[in-house]
């Protein structure tokens, strides 16, 4: 049995905490709300992110940051990726020993370009970090809590720490998987969100099953494009992180990336699709950074630069859409003279 702090209880950070209580581990759930910590700690409900879910009698709560650092040995972090520096910030102060920490947010801070392991590892001091892993897949909380089968990938260039990580999580219906490429995965993750905000579009404005294929295996693609020009390995796009969670975000009403993108298709304005959705979406910020690292990077992101353009310069979707296809003729293969 291990003692485990999981620092977020949005719907993510509570489904976790209970594959790991229903693990028989120590776990403890932090807030930053009282009231949210009590109820999951007393009535082991959370209404908000998990309606109709009752929570595991031995999964515990709470408030105070301070007795959350000091409980565990191992760390996840399962906040948004606009908190995670400042939820390291808050962290450092209370650090006494060294402990292995865990990321799940899929996203790349705008303007640093910094992905998350990035951040976490700037903020904290080296001395007291084990490891950084990072656990990504395609993994909506939704079917989690149900135990529907979960297949999720543990990330670590120290494969050790990912084995200690798969160790922690796995069960009968939570599959969990080990690689060594931090960078494909954590690209992975964090651009699925814009390929599925985009999905989502596509299907508010009532194209087909066509066009949602175009933008799975386009954006692939461009993810893959981006990751490798980072130094990620192509393979890991094929992988969980890469299209496996591209299909999970793409295709199913339970991503809050694709409810945004359906939205927008439908013609609602952002400012009322990110209220409506009323839980984090990724994607909005992500494009924001995405688009500014293929510029960095020099490559070739259509499908990004066609949502940023909805996004953030006001394009109508339909419009953006007209642009993609008449863009110059291309190759499917941008390397196909080696193959
Ligand atoms: N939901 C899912 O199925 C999956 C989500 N993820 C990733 O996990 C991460 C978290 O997502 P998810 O749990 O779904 O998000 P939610 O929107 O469901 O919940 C976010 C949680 O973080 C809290 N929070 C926000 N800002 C802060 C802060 N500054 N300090 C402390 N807590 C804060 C929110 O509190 P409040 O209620 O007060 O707003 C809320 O409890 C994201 O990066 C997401 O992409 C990954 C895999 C699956
Ligand atoms: O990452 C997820 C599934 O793997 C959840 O996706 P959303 O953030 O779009 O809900």
């Amino acid at each position: 049995m291990e003692k485990i702090t999981v620092l977020g209880a949005g719907s993510w950070g509570t489904a976790l905490a209970m594959v790991l209580a229903n693990n028989n581990h120590d776990c403890l759930l932090w807030s930053h709300r009282e009231d949210q910590a009590i109820e999951i700690d007393i009535d082991h409900t959370n209404k908000r992110y998990l309606p109709n879910i009752v929570l595991p009698s031995n999964l515990n709560a709470t408030s105070d940051f301070e007795r959350a650092i000091d409980h565990a040995t191992t760390i996840i972090l399962a906040v948004p990726t606009k908190a995670i520096r400042e939820v390291c910030q808050q962290m450092r102060v209370h650090l006494k020993e060294k402990k292995l920490f865990v990321h799940v947010s899929k996203g790349i801070e705008p303007n640093s370009l910094k992905r998350i392991s990035e951040m976490i590892e700037e903020e904290l001091p080296s001395n007291l970090v084990e490891a950084i892993v990072v656990l990504s897949g395609p993994s909506h909380a939704e079917e989690v809590v149900l135990h529907h089968p979960t297949t999720i990938t543990a990330a670590c260039e120290k494969l050790e720490a990912a084995k200690k990580v798969q160790d922690l999580f796995m069960n009968n219906s939570f599959r969990v998987y080990t690689n060594d490429d931090v960078i494909g995965v954590e690209i992975g993750a964090a651009l699925k969100n814009v390929i599925g905000l985009a999905a989502g579009i596509v299907d508010g404005l009532g194209y087909g099953d066509n066009a949602k294929a175009a933008l799975i295996t386009r954006g692939l693609a461009e993810i893959s494009r981006l990751g490798i020009s980072l130094g990620a390995k192509a393979y890991t796009f094929s992988g969980l992180t890469g299209m496996g969670d591209l299909i999970a975000t793409c295709t199913s009403v339970h991503s809050r990336n694709w409810k945004a993108g359906n939205l927008l298709g439908k013609g609602a304005t952002l400012e009322n699709v990110l209220d409506e959705v009323g839980m984090v979406v990724e994607g909005v910020r992500t494009t924001q950074a995405a688009y500014q690292l293929a510029q960095k990077q020099q490559v070739s992101m259509p499908i990004t630069e066609a949502l940023y353009s909805v996004l953030f310069e006001h394009v109508n979707p339909k419009e953006a859409v007209d642009i993609l296809m008449i863009r110059t003729k291309k190759h499917e293969l941008e390397d196909y003279k080696t193959f």
